[in-house]
């Protein structure tokens, strides 16, 4: 099979690598479908065979010989003629269809065992790269380029086989009844082929077009529907609807041009075949003109070059396909291959049990290459927190408290410095070891769309129902989960939608405390709430830190008064640290935030 060069990609080593990641491991059973195409495809060509003695033994009373093989005497043919045409037709009705259940069963196994790496591609990408690039450009890859790859290369692949070999054999047959002839039909090849790349070109494009303009609209659908409340709020419906309705258009007009490339090349190469029947009548009505050639024949290699036309137009269709499927695996092995960066050291060290200290050392950070112009986020920043404290992060917005939360379970590496666990660099331990001792909080607690019970399970799957209940009871989440109809059973997707904010953070606490990390980030955890859910999930998380690390963010000083110490970040660095009473007294920026939180004993609003 020759590919169409309508890659930007060398085609070759394309499909070489679909060949072995994916369809090497069903060589049985693409071997039998290819094999029952290569039946239909014969026994279609085969077939036709039967016109030229059809027509000499029925309507002539001749004897006749079948396929070389078979001699009918005359008078016979009313009888053999159609058995042998209602035998073939079986066997090739059998074959066709153990080819369609071969090549349903191959093709959604190709496209599941596809979607199944994307994703796990994408959910051990970095997470600076997920961040770049909006989900919905990760489903549409996941839905609808790995589909087209399985159109391509197992029911187009296979179909291609089988009007290939009909092609093939069809012209083998023309060729033993006439070589003359067929020598003028095969001087059309070389247009047909020019008709193939030009569409395969085609096609290309508007594929890569189209392909693009899924993932833009399953980005706006996606977009549209995690901000719906602004979206009411702002009575943007209509303005939305129009905005989704352009990139509609955009990628409708990209699809109707790769289904036009894909419906035009049929027609085109016909038309081709049209001449070529047409110059074949006109030679073989100057042959018959000598008697050169019998009715049955000339009927028999009409019917031949007329199967050679349709099976000429499906092989057409098929290449543009292929190229279609090309382009989408071009696309998706490029995504597959993105190695990420954040990756643990061959001879990482497992980290042992018990209690930490967490520590900062000399730590810069930027989320671009500095080389690029990224300015640095974090500079040189020393920290420490011991078995036990509490360390809180405050500071102006931007200041970069988050981007330190998101060093330490390394979401990001460091760009000098060190962030060290009992003294080692977080960078030689087992990336599992490291994440498995901390636990998050954040301000937005996400929640599956699953019970309750394995929301607080999800870090410990083999928790029992008693674990589970005893982390809701620390997190005073147990009074309320069980007064829910379902219980722990309860299906947080519903559920999500009746639980207050309080409730899903103590559910998320509740998982804090299943984990049992010995460190604890808290990012902002509970400046969502009201004071009521305040008092319960403040009281909740202090039962929490007790005995850990913890490593907390707040905007609202009145939760960091009781920290062991507070670091004040401001433009990347620490600007001030000590207690709460130290940095009051220091009257820096931290007196100057608290001030204006009136918690320094004097009115609110004045800044020194
Ligand atoms: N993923 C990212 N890519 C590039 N820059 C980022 C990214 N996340 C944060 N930044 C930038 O890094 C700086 C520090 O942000 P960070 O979120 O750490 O600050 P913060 O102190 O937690 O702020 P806030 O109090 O508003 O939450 C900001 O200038 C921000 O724009």
């Amino acid at each position: 099979m020759s590919a169409p060069d309508a890659s930007s990609r060398p085609a070759r080593p394309l499909l070489g690598r679909i060949w072995r990641d994916y369809l090497s491991r069903h060589k049985a059973a693409l071997g039998l479908s290819m094999l029952c195409a290569a039946v239909v495809g014969i026994m279609a060509a085969t077939v036709l065979q039967l016109l030229e003695p059809a027509i000499d033994g029925l309507f002539l009373g001749k004897a006749v010989t079948i396929w070389g093989v078979i001699t009918v005497p005359p008078g016979r043919a009313l009888l053999w003629i159609p058995l042998i045409i209602v035998g073939a037709g079986l066997i090739w009705t059998v074959a066709a269809l153990g080819q369609a259940a071969l090549v349903n069963r191959l093709g959604h196994g190709i496209v599941g065992d596809i979607q199944i790496k994307l994703f796990g591609a994408m959910i051990r990408a970095d997470l600076a790269r997920l961040r770049a690039q909006h989900s919905g450009g990760f489903v549409s890859s996941v839905l609808f380029d790995a589909n087209l790859v399985r159109e391509a290369f197992t029911n187009g692949m296979v179909n291609y086989t089988q009007h290939a070999l009909t092609l093939i054999a069809v012209i083998a047959y023309m060729a033993w009844s006439d070589w003359r002839l067929t020598l003028i039909v095969l001087l059309g090849a070389p247009l047909i082929a020019l008709v193939i790349r030009r569409f395969g070109k085609r096609m290309k494009k508007a594929t890569t077009g189209a392909m693009v303009e899924t993932g833009n609209l399953s980005t706006a659908l996606m977009e549209n529907l995690d901000g719906v409340r602004l979206i009411k709020i702002e009575n943007r419906e209509d303005a939305e609807q129009a905005r989704v309705g352009e990139v509609v258009g955009r990628r409708q007009r990209h699809v109707i041009k790769s289904a036009d490339a894909r419906a035009f090349a049929g027609p085109m190469s016909n038309l081709v075949a049209m001449i070529v029947v047409a110059a074949v009548m006109a030679y073989a009505g100057w042959q018959a003109r000598d008697g050169a050639m019998t009715v049955g024949a000339f009927a028999a290699y009409i019917g031949l070059l007329m199967a050679a036309g349709q099976s000429l137009r499906q092989v057409t269709n098929l290449q543009t396909v292929m190229s279609e499927g090309l382009t989408a695996a071009d696309r998706l092995f490029g995504a597959l291959d993105i190695q990420p960066e954040i990756r643990e050291a061959p001879d990482a060290e497992p980290l042992p049990h018990g209690p930490v200290t967490v520590a900062l050392e000399g730590v810069s950070f930027a989320y671009g290459p500095l080389s690029e112009g990224s300015a640095p986020t974090l500079s040189e920043v020393e920290l420490v927190v011991r078995p036990g404290e509490t360390v809180a992060l405050v500071g102006p917005s931007g200041g970069g408290k988050s981007t330190i939360l998101s060093l330490l379970p390394r979401f990001y590496d460091v760009t000098a410095g060190r962030v060290t666990i009992n003294g080692r660099d977080i960078r030689e331990l087992k990336l599992a070891d490291l994440r498995d001792r901390i636990a998050l909080v954040t301000q937005e607690p996400f929640l599956f769309d699953d019970t309750l019970a394995a929301n607080i399970a999800y870090g410990r799957p083999g928790a029992t129902q008693d674990q589970i209940e005893d982390a809701a009871r620390a997190a005073a989440a147990h009074e309320f989960i069980s007064a829910l109809p379902d219980g722990y059973q309860t299906r947080a997707g519903e559920a999500g939608l009746r639980l207050s904010g309080g409730q899903r953070q103590r559910v998320a606490i509740a998982r804090a405390f299943l984990k049992d990390a010995p460190i604890l980030l808290l990012d902002e955890a509970t400046s969502a709430l009201d004071t009521e859910s305040e008092a319960l999930v403040q009281a909740a998380l202090e039962r929490l830190m007790e005995g850990r690390a913890t490593l907390m963010i707040a905007h609202r000083l009145s939760t960091v008064q009781n920290a062991d110490r507070i670091y004040v970040i401001s433009a990347g660095r620490v600007v001030e640290q000590g207690s709460h009473a130290d940095l009051v007294a220091q009257k820096g920026l931290y007196s100057r935030l608290a001030r204006s939180q009136a918690l320094d004993g004097q009115p609110a609003g004045v800044v020194a």
